[in-house]
């Protein structure tokens, strides 16, 4: 039977990648429905290719130019309720949620209570809100599907298994483009270079997250909600290749690792087939090719960031979400160039100083801790530079 797919953010790295799954198995699924933020070229290409009864986009001027391509083929609507109704939509079995940001929490809340099927490439969502996120998920039977490349690694090896079982998990990390650099050097790095991943072609965020490892730290929360395990049990461990996206250790002490080409084709169709495995000749692993596999510790005094994620996801409560919504706030003063490489996980480390933990938030308080973090990022950035 055909499984009928929403997307948001198909526009995106995760969104175009997971219409090539699509269009690779048709027989086996459909789209209803489609979000994109300001892509209307790629947006009504996609609408031609797949036919969805609804899309939405994120302004009425992107609106007003997409129904310039694509006439009254499809329901077109805008912003955050557009990506409300687009997670919503009647016929969807399953959402995949690939918008970037905690822009994605609200679909997906909105998904999860509508009873779909969620395939998460939006980490963002269970950093800042895992404990609200998973609980529904636990209320309305929903299962929440892993797309994050380590995550999926981790959820097949765990096929058959039990969590009981499991002494720890450990995430690989690439080390981003600056795993050798000196914080003398990474005082220095350009936007290009922090842009330019060793392993992997993403969207510009979580590139960024990647060369500070904010990203592998995001990865730890987002574990630690999706598997519902303590932080104790969650390792991380650089390696360069990005060939083995992530592993498990039994209780017994074997090991249990999920090998392949870095290509992101994989752990979405998985999440999109599940609990089948259906062939595709995605990119194929030759190890005798790839020679060499190496592992290292991260450095967490190069890498702050990933120290403050652990410290954030420890302290829970609060303190994920405004470290999740610090990071994107100092992300984006990098990428336009206001502020320096190393003073994105300053910023985030001053910011969550700041903050007066909350144990429990609900989402009213999360959305308004979210965008107390913003404005104390720019705030904190201003002196800076004064
Ligand atoms: N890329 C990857 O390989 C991986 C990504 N992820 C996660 O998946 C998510 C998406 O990442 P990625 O695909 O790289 O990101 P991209 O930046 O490539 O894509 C982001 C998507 O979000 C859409 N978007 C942006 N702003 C809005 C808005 N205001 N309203 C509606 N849609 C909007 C964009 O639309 P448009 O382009 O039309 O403006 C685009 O479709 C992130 O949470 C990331 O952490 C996880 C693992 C791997
Ligand atoms: C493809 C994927 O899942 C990314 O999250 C990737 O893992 C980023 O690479 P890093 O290991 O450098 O963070
Ligand atoms: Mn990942």
């Amino acid at each position: 039977m055909s499984k009928a797919v929403a997307i948001l953010g198909s526009t995106g790295s995760i969104g175009r990648q997971t219409v090539e799954v699509i269009r690779r198995h048709r027989e086996q699924f459909s789209v209803c429905a489609l979000a994109a933020g300001h892509n209307v070229d790629e947006l009504a290409n996609q609408i031609r290719m797949l036919k969805p009864s609804l899309v939405s986009v994120a302004t009425e001027r992107a609106a007003e130019e997409l129904r310039e391509q694509v006439g009254n083929s499809v329901e077109i609507v805008v912003g955050d309720q557009g990506l409300i109704d687009v997670a919503t939509h009647p016929d969807a079995d399953m959402v995949l949620t690939a918008v970037v940001g905690t822009r994605g929490l609200a679909p997906t809340i909105a998904a999860i209570q509508a009873g779909k099927t969620i395939a998460l490439a939006n980490k963002e969502t269970l950093v800042a809100a895992g404990h609200v996120v998973t609980k529904l998920a636990a209320e309305k039977n929903v299962p929440i599907l892993p797309v994050d490349s380590e995550h999926s690694a981790i959820f097949q090896c765990l096929q058959g298994e039990r969590i009981p079982t499991v002494r720890r998990i450990i995430l690989t990390a690439s080390g981003g483009p600056f795993r050798e650099h000196t914080l003398e050097e990474m005082e220095h790095v350009s936007v290009a270079d922090a842009l330019r991943h060793p392993n992997w072609s993403m969207g510009a965020k979580i590139t960024l997250d990647s060369a500070t490892l904010m990203n592998k730290g995001l990865e730890v929360i987002e574990a630690h909600w999706l598997f519902g395990l303590p932080y104790e049990q969650v390792d991380v461990m650089i390696h360069p290749q990005s060939i083995i996206h992530s592993l498990v250790e039994f209780v017994d002490s074997a090991q249990i690792a999920q090998l392949g080409m870095p290509d992101m084709k994989v752990p979405i169709q998985f999440a999109l087939t599940y609990p089948e495995r259906v062939a595709a000749e995605w990119p194929r692993l030759d190890l005798t090719k790839i020679a060499q596999l190496t592992f290292s510790q991260p450095d967490l005094h190069r890498f702050p960031c990933l120290r403050l994620a652990y410290e954030a996801g420890k302290t829970g409560g609060s303190m994920p979400a405004v470290l999740n919504a610090a990071n994107e706030a100092a992300g984006s003063l990098f990428l336009n160039g206001t502020i320096g490489f190393l003073d994105i996980a300053s910023l985030i480390a001053r910011v969550m100083e700041n903050h007066s933990v909350v144990a429990d938030p609900d989402l009213e308080t999360i959305v308004a801790l979210d965008s107390w973090a913003r404005a104390e990022v720019l705030r904190i950035a201003k002196q800076y530079s004064a």
